[in-house]
């Protein structure tokens, strides 16, 4: 269980997170929302122990983040920079798994079990200047899962995909979060997306010194589908909440 207890975050004076207080039980995919500047990514760099809570406390399982929490993974938006030009697509996805001890056959495959999984078969021996946009972002994916991590932290992970990539990447995303309940707190501007791959969705609100000002779980019927889903009631219901408190309303 991920816990923030009173977060207060600064850069220098300059207030950013105030008095934040969060529980995101085992298993969730929580979906984080605000106004740009609102201190979105901030708060994931904090959960990341990228940067230490000035105020409050986090932890993981009871355990305080002073450092980079055990079996923690994270995909950033900028996919064509996380990723090492240099090194073939199996490589780039088999890296977090040396700190493991593990061998270079079993890296490797490894690395391809889960290429597959995130539908890039055939890919390994290419390297990621050889892909397009959605491809270099599954492969961010497949590294970052491929230490099967326990929370998963993805700041704007689609926010820079075309439109039908981007659906393709939140299906997948749904999939993998269905078929091995990692605990996911998703960063996304978009207020439909967090809605539809969201079990729960946070509005913080405008900074400095943002605050947690609308907490809404996601409860849909049935499965979640692009067409279908997106036009249940129950989601243009929870859109308009969303959109709502997001917009100060
Ligand atoms: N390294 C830094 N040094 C100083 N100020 C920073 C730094 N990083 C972010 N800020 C400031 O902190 C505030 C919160 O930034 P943050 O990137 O966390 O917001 P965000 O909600 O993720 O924004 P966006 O939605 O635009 O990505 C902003 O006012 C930003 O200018």
């Amino acid at each position: 269980m991920l816990r923030l207890d009173a977060v207060g975050q600064y850069y220098g004076d300059h207030p950013v997170l105030r008095d934040l207080t969060l529980t995101v039980p085992d298993g969730q995919l929580l979906c984080v929302v605000g106004p740009s500047g609102c201190g979105k990514s901030t708060l994931l760099r904090t959960v990341a122990g990228l940067l230490p809570a000035r105020e409050g406390e986090v932890t993981v399982d009871d355990t305080p983040v002073t450092g980079v929490p055990d079996r923690l993974a994270v995909v950033f938006q900028d996919y064509g920079r996380s990723l090492y030009p240099w090194l073939t697509v199996r490589d780039n996805v088999a890296l977090p798994l040396r700190r493991q001890g593990l061998g270079r056959t079993g890296r490797r495959a490894a690395a391809e079990r889960i290429l597959e999984r995130v539908g890039l078969d055939g890919t390994a021996r290419r390297h990621p200047w050889q892909l397009s946009g959605g491809m270099q972002q599954r492969v961010a994916i497949a590294r970052a899962l491929v230490c099967r991590p326990s929370l998963l932290l993805m700041d704007e992970p689609f926010g820079s995909l075309d439109a039908q990539t981007r659906e393709d990447l939140e299906d997948l995303l749904l999939e993998v979060h269905r078929t091995d309940g990692t605990t996911i707190v998703f960063v996304t501007h978009d207020i439909d997306e967090s809605v539809y791959v969201g079990d729960r969705v946070v509005v913080l609100s405008p900074g400095p010194g943002s605050r947690v000002v609308l907490d809404l779980p996601v409860e849909l019927p049935g499965k979640r589908d692009q067409i279908g889903t997106r036009g249940l009631p129950e989601f243009v219901a929870l859109r308009s909440a969303v959109g709502r408190a997001v917009r100060g309303g």
